[in-house]
């Protein structure tokens, strides 16, 4: 999960108010404090951190909770008001043709972030083409070039021109018809003058809808000085946090970023193209607090769900072959690391304050889905299609072939069995409705071989 540890102290702090037999000042304290430590080892300003807790303290005393409400409930909904004003609204991101240029210091993840971004508008249907204007950094060409082919976006770049603007200005031309033009352009290790100067070149050839900094979350708090910086520069519309997965400092950044008033935009979770997600500060705060995120959950479950052949017709008639098992792994392989799906989850459903998968029991999933596709991978079309063909015989044939024990191979079937009965209960019992609830609760599935899979 994003930001991990500062989650996982924070939700620590929320079990303990709950677990509390009433809400006095003791626990209140008690409370705030940890929270306090959480935030700033996450690098949270200490200004920042000692006024919100004033504000935790002096509200979770004073104020009444609603009529019929649990007050310790009460206290959790004023830590996640405050956390939220810390953070800031995020920027507005209209999903309509527009043209955004990207800045930012070298090495802030920028040339990823735009192959991000681009592929974050092509899931949402529009049509999209970037612009490789990073001539500075030898290498920035061909990297660009190399991830928009591999997602099947429009790539414009001239390797080896120096005239970034004159790149500019032709490509905008080339791409003239496609919806959203993004143009990476060159960083450097300041912001120094030509760049700056370049920056505001670019600006006026392209007249950008939207300009989007982009700013490695390692930096802590010193992301406020930067966005500062480039915003009285050239004025920036957004703020695209990267490296969220890999930093203990993504507090202090995010704060500091929204104290300058300039909304986040994006937040890059891992390396790869969707590890990106839109910022929406009340998702991404009851994210972090253990408070699910079901929206975010069920958009991601839509998304890889179009993407793959899940024959959800006939899974509803009640036939649910091993292809759709596959597909059905592979739309879950899509939504990215389990952990960070299961991260969606509430800990309420779950009980807040109640347990919570352990990493090896997600690791241990993820392993299982793994060798769960090697198996039908060595598996015949006709077998995936009527596994009951799959004899003795068979199984020590794709054992061999795939490597793993008929035993692994005897559960996967007996796997894909519990689903399919569990399928046809649902499609029995008028299917449409109880199967959008699976969704929404996360998983596609009733089967649990082995213990092991949460769905
Ligand atoms: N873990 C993680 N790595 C990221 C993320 N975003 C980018 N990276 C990595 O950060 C490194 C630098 O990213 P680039 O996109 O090449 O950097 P850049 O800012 O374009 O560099 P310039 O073009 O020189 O300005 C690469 O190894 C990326 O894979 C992220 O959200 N998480």
């Amino acid at each position: 999960m994003v930001m991990d540890k500062l989650g996982d102290s924070l939700q620590g702090a929320l079990r303990k108010l709950i677990g509390a037999g009433r809400i006095d000042e003791n626990i209140v304290n008690e409370v705030v404090k940890d929270i306090q430590r959480a935030l700033l080892t996450s690098d949270v300003n200490v200004k920042m951190v000692m006024e919100m807790s004033k504000r935790i303290k002096e509200r979770s005393l004073k104020e009444a909770p609603a009529k019929g409400s649990d007050p310790r409930e009460h206290v959790v909904k004023i830590v996640y008001e405050e956390m939220v004003a810390i953070m800031g609204q995020g920027a507005n991101i209209e999903l309509k043709p527009q043209t955004i240029m990207m800045v930012g210091l070298q090495g802030s993840g920028k040339t990823t972030s735009v192959a991000k971004l681009a592929r974050f508008f092509q899931k949402k249907g529009l049509k999209v083409a970037v612009i490789g204007a990073d001539n500075f950094r030898p290498g920035a060409y061909q990297q660009l070039k190399t991830l928009s082919e591999k997602l099947n976006i429009f790539f414009y770049g001239e390797e080896n021109e120096k005239d970034a603007v004159g790149i500019v200005n032709r490509g905008m031309k080339e791409i003239e018809k496609y919806d959203v033009k993004i143009i990476d352009t060159a960083g450097r290790h300041a912001l120094e003058a030509d760049l700056i100067a370049e920056m505001e070149a670019i600006n006026e050839a392209a007249k950008p809808d939207q300009k989007f900094l982009v700013l490695d979350a390692a930096i802590g708090q010193l992301a406020g000085q930067q966005a500062k910086a480039f915003n009285d520069a050239v004025g920036v519309t957004g703020i695209i946090i990267t490296k969220l997965d890999g930093t203990a400092k993504g507090g202090g950044a995010l704060s500091a970023v929204s104290e300058t008033g300039a909304p986040i935009a994006f937040i890059g979770t891992g390396e790869t193209p969707d590890a990106f997600e839109k910022f929406d500060t009340d998702r991404f705060i009851s994210r972090l607090l253990g408070m699910g995120d079901l929206q975010s959950l069920l958009e991601k479950v839509q998304e890889s769900m179009k993407e793959t052949e899940l024959d959800v017709d006939n899974i509803m008639k009640g036939k649910f072959t091993l292809n759709d098992m596959y597909a059905q792994l592979e739309a879950m392989n899509k939504m990215g690391p389990l952990k960070q799906v299961m991260s969606m989850l509430p800990l309420g459903s779950m009980g807040l304050g109640g347990a919570k998968l352990s990493d090896k029991d997600l690791d241990a999933t993820s392993e299982k889905m793994k060798y769960y596709k090697v198996i039908m991978d060595s598996m015949t079309a006709a077998e995936r299609d009527d596994p009951k063909i799959i004899s003795a015989g068979r199984i020590s044939r794709i054992s061999m072939g795939s490597g793993r024990s008929s035993e692994e191979i005897r559960e996967l079937l007996k796997y894909h069995k519990t689903m399919q009965n569990a399928f046809k209960n649902f499609a029995g019992k008028g299917g449409g409705r109880n199967m959008q609830k699976m969704m929404k609760k996360g998983g596609m599935g009733g089967g649990n071989p082995g213990g092991n899979f949460p769905f």
